[in-house]
């Protein structure tokens, strides 16, 4: 993540404020279009973009969610995060594996407790590397089933992989990760438009999301500000961005309070990013 601007400040916000700013002519990414917010079925709404909706079960969101609240208690627990210019990201994170932090990863959470950061648990590993083969599935290599839900659920491998299959994509052989930031969204929380360039890999970002629903925007490569694709993200979608998209802008514009399901039992929005950090 980088933050320039401050994650409060929306590009098309300085758009309205400063309209006689000169617009950047649309990048290689400008292929990137607008999808329905509310397609359930799997996308590809960019090369090297995935989203598959309900990819968790209920059962594995309870978990998840149990196994956030654990990773949330200190030492090196849910913490605020301040921004070098004196900003303060909307969202509460917590880290596995290693921490981060506004601009770089260390062992301990250098800018909270000071604590060790906790270990990077190897069954979020395998869930991650399920992910990206399920995500980067080519249509010829069938459902395998391998995904929660299983065989007949009818989502992996449910879509031409495009551009996006796994032969093809950075980092997808030998995908290693081992690092997992997670977000809470309080109601009101968001996350302005930022790459994740901290990593020294193009390994594939995935992302899980847990609770109300939110509004995710992934943008392009260049710049801030347009071509961009709204994808609205439920509780258990999937969405992976690897190959061409890695080092997208992307971001938070909002989340919809009280839409997640009671019986998952938690306020706001969980975000999971599992990446690999390259830093051995
Ligand atoms: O909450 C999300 O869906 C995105 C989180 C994100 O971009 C990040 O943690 O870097
Ligand atoms: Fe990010």
């Amino acid at each position: 993540m980088d933050g320039e601007p401050p994650p409060e400040l929306f590009p098309e916000q300085l758009a309205e404020l400063f309209p006689g700013l000169p617009r950047p002519l649309p990048g290689p990414q400008s292929r990137l279009q607008r999808r329905p917010l509310s397609s359930r079925e799997r996308l590809e709404p960019a090369p090297g973009v995935v989203l598959l909706p309900d990819w968790l079960s209920p059962a594995e969101q309870r978990d998840l969610v149990a196994a956030c609240r654990e990773w949330a208690r200190p030492p090196g627990g849910m913490r605020t995060v301040r921004l070098p210019r004196g900003g303060v990201m909307s969202v509460r994170m917590v880290c596995l594996g290693w921490h981060w932090y506004p601009y770089g990863y260390a062992r301990t959470v250098v800018d909270g407790d000071g604590g060790p950061v906790k270990p990077f648990p190897p069954a979020l590993g395998d869930l991650a590397r399920r992910a990206v083969a399920d995500a980067y599935r080519t249509a010829d290599e069938g459902p395998g089933g391998v995904g929660p839900g299983g065989e007949g659920s009818g989502r992996a491998g449910s879509g031409s992989a495009g551009s996006g299959s796994a032969g093809e994509v950075a980092g997808v052989s030998g995908y290693a990760p081992d690092v997992a930031v997670i977000n809470h969204y309080p109601h009101g929380a968001r996350m302005g438009l930022h790459r994740d360039r901290e990593e020294r890999v193009d390994a594939p970002v995935v992302s899980l999301s847990l609770g109300d629903t939110c509004v995710f925007r992934i943008g392009n490569t260049e710049t801030r500000t347009r071509p961009w694709t709204d994808l609205e993200l439920r509780s258990g979608d999937l969405l992976v961005f690897g190959g061409p998209a890695r080092f997208a802008y992307h971001g938070v514009p909002r989340t919809l309070p009280g839409t997640a399901d009671p019986a998952l039992g938690l306020v706001g929005r969980l975000n999971l990013t599992v990446r690999q950090s390259g830093l051995g």
